[in-house]
């Protein structure tokens, strides 16, 4: 039943979505050492176990995928089978993000790594239902100069396949300061922002994600719930937020479940919507989230269909997109 429903993708990472039988196939293919060549191995150590304690720890697990994503093909096939993925089971629309600065091992440019990307969804494209685009995630604990460097690769894409900037990666307080002057630099080329924040730190960095950076999305956002400040701003603002449960269990975003603030905001009306963040790693698709949500929690359809417009409203899609977004419910 939920499987059938239309949906809406809006954080969901490249490299945490990766199939573990690819991870071995491509392994082969490019003679890539790897722990096992086992699927119920390879899916365990990349899979985040039961007892991770932090993102940090959940960080960990994007090591072995980003291993077979060092080439245009590897690349364009992770991206490409995500869209089929994400299509068998009625994704219409999906934001996908990566950070190219993982990809350069085998010397590709920052350039060629988010044109195979793109590559793989246009083809994608082509055969299933379903649209997407990029976001390039900025990664937080490396320099400003690869910050730099993505933005600057990107912006030939803008509205091409890339749509948005993001920052992702370890939250530390206090983050967004060292990154402003990029960010405003991407904001003035016309990419979109959604930012990484208030998932493994405090809603101070949603405040500053929204002032400083200039967000209209922000990733999580979970900790707005014991900031009133935040808390208000997200509200007054309408800004988005990337909600994606199972993650935020795992990474101890949230302690206890039964108080996980979705539907506490969504009665609020906060605009939040409903996302995987990482397929492989939180071993999970976007109806097990659907599905997650209402077995525990009063959610309706007349609730999943308020978040589905939420979501269409929040996309960096065109108009175009959206129109069609809208036939769908
Ligand atoms: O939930 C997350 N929070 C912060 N960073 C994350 C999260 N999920 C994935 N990432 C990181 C690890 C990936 O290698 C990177 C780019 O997709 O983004
Ligand atoms: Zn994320």
């Amino acid at each position: 039943m939920t499987k059938k429903l239309p949906k809406i993708e809006l954080h969901c990472h490249l490299d945490g979505s990766v199939r573990a039988n690819t991870i071995i196939d491509i392994a082969k293919n490019e003679n890539i050492t790897l722990p096992s060549f086992d699927e119920n191995e390879i899916k365990k150590l990349v899979q985040v176990p039961e007892d991770c304690t932090s993102l940090n720890e959940y960080l960990k697990r994007f090591d072995l995928p980003n291993m077979i994503m060092q080439t245009k093909e590897g690349l364009e096939r992770v991206a490409f089978e995500l869209l089929e993925d994400a299509a068998s089971e009625n994704v219409k629309y999906i934001e996908i993000r990566f950070a190219p600065q993982l990809h350069t091992q085998g010397g590709l440019s920052f350039k060629e790594i988010i044109q195979s990307v793109i590559n793989g969804i246009n083809k994608a494209e082509k055969i299933y239902d379903i649209r997407g685009n990029v976001i390039l995630s900025c990664l937080r604990h490396m320099s400003v100069e690869d910050a730099d460097l993505t933005v600057e690769s990107g912006k030939e894409f803008l509205n091409k396949g890339v749509v948005a900037i993001d920052l992702a990666g370890p939250e530390e307080e206090g983050f967004a300061v060292k990154f402003k002057s990029v960010i405003d630099k991407a904001r003035g080329y016309g990419y979109k922002v959604t930012i990484h924040a208030g998932e493994a730190a405090s809603g101070q960095n949603v405040i500053d994600a929204i002032k400083l950076l200039g967000a209209q999305r922000i990733g999580h956002g979970v900790r707005i719930k014991d900031m009133k400040e935040a808390y208000d701003l997200v509200k007054n603002n309408n800004v988005v937020l990337e909600m994606c449960p199972t993650s935020n269990i795992q990474t101890k975003a949230i302690e206890d479940f039964k108080q996980y603030p979705l539907l506490d905001f969504y009665k609020d009306d906060i605009k939040v919507t409903l996302n995987t963040d990482n397929r492989t790693v939180s071993n999970i698709d976007l109806t097990d989230e659907i599905n997650l949500i209402s077995d525990n929690f009063k959610f309706n359809n007349k609730d999943y269909k308020k978040i589905y417009l939420n979501s269409i409203d929040a996309t960096f899609a065109d108009e175009e997109t959206k129109a069609w977004l809208r036939a769908f419910i």
